[in-house]
């Protein structure tokens, strides 16, 4: 770790069940500095970050809706390396959120998923011109990189594969965003999987899952009781093999956000998947 002032961050999606997180490990972490945090959430604003994620002292950063304000502040700071906005909000408002923090030279660090590969190219030229590092992370745990590498290795000696994801209730988009790019990985490789040898009649819609890259289906499943969980299964004459990951706790995302956030500012450009900055 160098003398250089600590990296300025403002979380965006502060009073979620995320934004929680990232605040506690932006608060422990001496070279990061929490600045702002911004959550469109009424019953939080101007509530101290710290009295919100239950720290004994309070942090001095009141909860806001004022996005564009934090941005602008936060890059008029001369002083200090540039910021980084972490956002884990709606994928109804991320894709704005992003286009903001790049207009304002703010890097982001994104693990809020349900953006559109459209919108994900179209952030990925915006972050191009402006020369500014952009991370998009549809899952920031490390054993779900690990689940990817084993899909992937697996998926060269299998030819059928079928992904179940399963996560709480509260959740907004399906396909999970992990769902969609496990499936895009296993894509890569280049070969159909899952050949139909009968004719299928889905007697109910969505019986069989969506259909991704290569004939990949992806099932998901949304229950309380659930936070995130994935299955990715390869059949064969005989056999099957499973690959799952479980998370009970959401603290298993952060030492990627800190890897993420210290990582950003060295890029020109947008990355997508933390397997990326490992
Ligand atoms: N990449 C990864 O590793 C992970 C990604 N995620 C993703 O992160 C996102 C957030 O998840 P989670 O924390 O569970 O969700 P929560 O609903 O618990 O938190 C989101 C917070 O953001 C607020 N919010 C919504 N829209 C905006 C906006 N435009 N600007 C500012 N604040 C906003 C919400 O307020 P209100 O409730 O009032 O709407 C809420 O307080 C989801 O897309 C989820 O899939 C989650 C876990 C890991
Ligand atoms: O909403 C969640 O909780 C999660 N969302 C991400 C996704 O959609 O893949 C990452 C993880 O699965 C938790």
């Amino acid at each position: 770790m160098t003398n250089q002032a600590p990296i300025p961050v403002i979380v965006n999606g502060a009073a979620g069940k995320m934004g929680r997180e990232v605040i506690k490990a932006v608060a422990q972490a001496p070279d990061l500095n929490l600045v702002a945090a911004i959550d469109t959430s009424p019953e939080h604003q101007d509530q101290d970050a710290g009295e919100l994620v239950g720290l004994s002292e309070p942090l001095e950063v009141p909860i806001t809706n004022q996005l564009e304000a934090m941005l602008g502040y936060v890059a008029g700071d001369r002083q200090s390396p540039p910021g980084v906005m972490v956002d884990f909000t709606h994928p109804d408002g991320v894709y704005d959120n992003i286009r903001s923090a790049i207009a304002y030279g703010i890097r982001p660090v994104v693990g809020t998923t349900g953006l559109s590969p459209e919108q994900i190219n179209d952030l990925a030229d915006f972050a191009e011109k402006a020369s500014t590092g952009c991370l998009i992370i549809p899952n920031f745990s490390i054993g779900m990189v690990l689940l990817q590498q084993a899909a992937v290795t697996a998926s060269q000696y299998f030819d059928h594969v079928e992904i179940i994801e399963l996560h709480h209730n509260q959740k907004a988009d399906a396909p999970s965003g992990t769902a969609i790019q496990t499936a895009q990985l296993l894509g890569e490789i280049g070969k159909p999987f899952n050949s139909a040898i009968v004719e299928e009649t889905e007697k109910l819609p969505g019986a069989r899952g969506s259909l991704a890259q290569e004939g990949i289906r992806i099932h998901s499943v949304r229950l309380p009781g659930l936070i995130a969980h994935q299955e990715v299964i390869f059949g064969a004459p005989g056999q099957i093999y499973t690959l799952r990951h479980d998370t009970s706790d959401r603290s298993c995302y952060m030492p990627g956000v800190l890897l993420a956030i210290r990582k950003v500012s060295q890029l020109k450009s947008l990355v997508y998947g933390l397997e990326k900055i490992l």
